[in-house]
């Protein structure tokens, strides 16, 4: 395969994305010509909000064509077209050959979560000092621990199921069932999992038998009742709009605990949930926080 890589201003983006689909590109990746430089941009957005950005000011665009053929003859038509004005061809390349699920399993590592807890893809031997572990894959759901704010949940369940345990846990937002399941293996008394996404509800249940704990999956209206623990790892704007929701499921005395908010959110989510209960921030951790209530 070979991949043809072009620069060019963030308006072009678009445009050059459908000619590229015109011309039977196999596939189309957009990234920051500037990262890894002090010029670098975040583009950060939140599902149901607008995106900020449509692409960075200057923008890598590589398409993957079956042939070298192929990609010259995309190079020499798109720079013949009036819309490629300010953009530039940086080259045809060939792809190398390679292992693709060597390559993509090399970049999953045993994550630590504390000392003795860690999330193990199966491919994978156990550290030795793992005495609690959870094996996990990466698929379509969110959640192989590899996120600060999953490390951060996960974190708090292994304190609090050590030292007070944790009763009865709701995790709202399961993805891939991660936290759920490490409610399980922290010696929750039962554990309900639910998201919006039914491709995570199945994650969570194959996640859950592989590791050989107990709970149940489903659509959020499953989620019935108190629980002494409540998890939800979404992002800041759905965590406000579901702030009734959650706090009606927190029992007298239980806990609830929020994460995939940034520091900068923190009073915002103080201020959403204070009709119900009070937020403070417990854990930090590469921006993002972690916070928590007691009813
Ligand atoms: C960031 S992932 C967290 C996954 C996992 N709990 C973790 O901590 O790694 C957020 C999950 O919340 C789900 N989600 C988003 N909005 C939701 C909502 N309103 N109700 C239930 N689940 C929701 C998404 O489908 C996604 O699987």
């Amino acid at each position: 395969m070979y991949e043809l890589t072009l620069l060019c201003p963030e308006e072009r983006v678009d445009v050059l994305g459908e000619a590229f689909d015109a011309l039977d590109a196999l596939s189309v990746s957009v990234e920051d010509a500037d990262a890894q430089t002090e010029a670098e941009q975040a583009l950060f957005g939140e599902p149901g909000m607008p995106a900020p950005r449509e692409a960075w000011q200057r923008s890598r665009v590589t398409a993957l064509f079956a042939s070298q053929g192929a990609a010259e003859e995309a190079a020499r038509l798109l720079a013949a077209q009036d819309f490629f004005a300010g953009c530039q061809v940086l080259g045809v390349a060939e792809v190398p050959e390679q292992d693709w699920v060597r390559l993509t399993q090399s970049q999953f590592d045993p994550v630590q979560i504390t000392p003795e807890f860690w999330i193990v893809p199966t491919w994978h031997e156990l550290p030795a000092q793992a005495r609690q572990s959870i094996r996990l894959d990466p698929g379509m759901a969110f959640g192989t621990g590899t996120h600060p704010t999953t490390r951060m949940c996960l974190r708090w369940i292994a304190g609090q199921g050590s030292a007070h345990g944790l009763g009865a846990v709701l995790d709202y937002g399961c993805g891939s069932g991660i936290l759920a399941i490490g409610a399980a293996k922290f010696g929750a008394d039962a554990v309900d999992a639910v998201d919006i996404d039914p491709a995570a509800v199945q994650a969570t249940e194959d996640n859950a038998r592989a590791n050989g704990v107990q709970l149940a999956a489903g659509l959020p209206e499953r989620a019935q009742g108190e629980y002494r623990t409540v998890l939800a790892n979404i992002l800041a704007t759905p965590l406000k709009v579901l702030a009734p929701l959650l706090c009606a499921h927190v029992a007298p005395g239980g806990h609830l605990v929020l994460a995939g908010i940034l520091e900068r959110q923190a009073d915002e989510l103080k201020e959403a949930y204070a009709p119900w209960l009070q937020l403070s921030v417990a854990d930090s951790e590469d921006g993002w926080i972690l916070m928590v209530a007691r009813r």
